[in-house]
Order: C-alpha cells, then structure tokens, then sequence
C-alpha cells in the first residue's frame, strides 16, 4: 500500500497552519508535506511533527515572488544568486524538520522560440542545489507541471521535458517529481508512464482531473493506479495535493476505502 501523505497548503484549510499537522494525523497520514515553512519558525514546525509523529516528506525551494505570479526561479539566467540563496534556506528547514526531499520549481519561460539560457540555467541551478544536498542525504525532485490549465508557460510541462533536464544535470540525487493530475492533462496514459519512469521518480503527488479535487471526483481511476504503483513495488511517499470539494474530512472517502481493502 502507498504511503499516503497530505499536502497541507491544500488540504485541511479549515484549520490555521499549525493545527493542519493534528488534523492530518488524526486522518490517518504519516507523512506532511506544503508549499513553502519559511513563513513559519523551523522550531514550530519540528515541534508539530514531533508532536504528531509526522515524517515532513517534501517542500519546495524559495520560488520568487508567488503572490505576484511567479512559479520558481530555477530558470531565470537574472536571478541565480537568489535561487543559490534560496537553497541554503532550503536547507536550513530540512535540516530542522529532518526533511530528505526537496522539490524544485523550474520557474516560467514564455520565449519557446530563445529558451536556451533558461535550459542552461536551469542545468547548472540543479547542479548547484544537488552538489550541496548530496552530502546531506537530501534529494532534489525536478517536478513537471502542466502548461495546458494551472501554469501557462511553465518551462518543464512534460515527464519528457524534466527528465531531460535531469539527465542533464547528470547528478544521482536529482529525480523526478510526478504529480499524476498534472500528467493525465498534459500526456495520460499514467500507468504506462508509471512504469517506464518509476526508477527516476522520487515523489509522487496526486488530484483528479477536471478540477484538481480528490479521487473519485474526476476521470482517474485511483485504486487501479496505486494497485500499479504497488506492483512497480515503488517505495516513495504519494502525497494528496489536491482542493477538496465539500470540506477536507469529507473527502477522505479515498484514503478509508483504500485502507478498508488493505485490511480485507
Ligand atoms: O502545483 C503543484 O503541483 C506543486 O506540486 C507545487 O508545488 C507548486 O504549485
Ligand atoms: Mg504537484
């Protein structure tokens, strides 16, 4: 059975922060995961995890400016020293929340026809983040995001476009981060991609699609993908990053139904 995970900058919103972590327990994950902890000090987070025996799983580097817009700044020749800043923050919150994966958002790049010193960017970026996170047991995750609905624009919107940059980077701490909801919209075909990928992908997140709500709100067939993920015997967290439709608890008709089958 996967091990299940809650992204709590989507789910449990009806809690402040800090309480999400009590919620998502009590709900049955092992394991947390969010957008971004530097809005909070590393101490409160370690506490809440300690508190309820939570494994932080992932949470991605400082991605510029995301209130106005901006998805990660990996690939902005113009912004290197902040993205090698971001990295030691990164760091620092990993270190504190015993964290061993982090994921990195490549950023936009509107100029398909110019994208080169994005690529190049991008390359040495992840060199940079691997070189200093390789020594620490952390792993960089390269996440491939679709352009089609959630970020026009984004520069890796494919498996194929982040696996070539990670290929590139040529560093073994660098993997892939697939996220099923953005992948059935951009390329389907989930469980055959699944297998092909399966010894590149560090992490894996999960939404149903149209909506980006929980499982059984869309067209992904939940319990044939993660009976395939368990199959390719992959070993990763799978993580719940999606927006509940009718309340957090509500929603988790998935996870009981999932585990009710484990126990049968
Ligand atoms: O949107 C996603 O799928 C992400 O995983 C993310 O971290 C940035 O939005
Ligand atoms: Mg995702």
């Amino acid at each position: 059975m996967p091990r299940f995970a809650a992204n709590l900058s989507l789910l449990f919103n009806e809690y402040p922060f800090l309480d999400r972590f009590g919620a998502a327990a009590a709900a049955g994950f092992e394991g947390v995961e969010y957008l971004f902890p530097y809005a909070w000090r590393r101490e409160d987070l370690a506490e809440k995890l300690q508190q309820h025996r939570l494994t932080q799983v992932l949470f991605n580097l400082p991605a510029g400016d995301w209130e106005a817009g901006e998805r990660g700044i990996a690939c902005l020749p113009d912004r290197i020293e902040e993205f090698r800043e971001g990295v030691f923050q990164a760091l620092d919150y990993a270190r504190a929340l015993d964290c061993r994966r982090l994921n990195c958002l490549a950023g936009l790049w509107h100029d398909v026809d110019q994208a080169r010193p994005a690529w190049d960017t991008l390359v040495e970026n992840l060199r940079f983040a691997a070189d200093l996170l390789a020594p620490e047991g952390i792993t960089l995750t390269v996440e491939a995001i679709n352009s089609r609905v959630d970020m026009p624009g984004f520069l890796l919107d494919t498996s194929a476009r982040a696996m070539t940059a990670i290929n590139a980077c040529g560093r073994d701490n660098v993997l892939l981060q697939y996220d099923l909801y953005h992948m059935q919209i951009m390329e389907g075909d989930l469980c055959r991609s699944l297998s092909r990928l399966c010894p590149h992908i560090g992490h894996i997140q999960f939404a149903d699609n149209p909506g980006r709500h929980e499982p059984g709100s869309g067209e992904i067939h939940f319990p044939v993908v993660f009976a395939h993920l368990d199959r390719l015997d992959y070993q990763g967290w799978v993580s719940a990053e999606y927006h509940p439709l009718a309340g957090t608890e509500a929603g988790l008709g998935w996870l009981h139904d999932f585990k009710e089958t484990q126990c049968e």
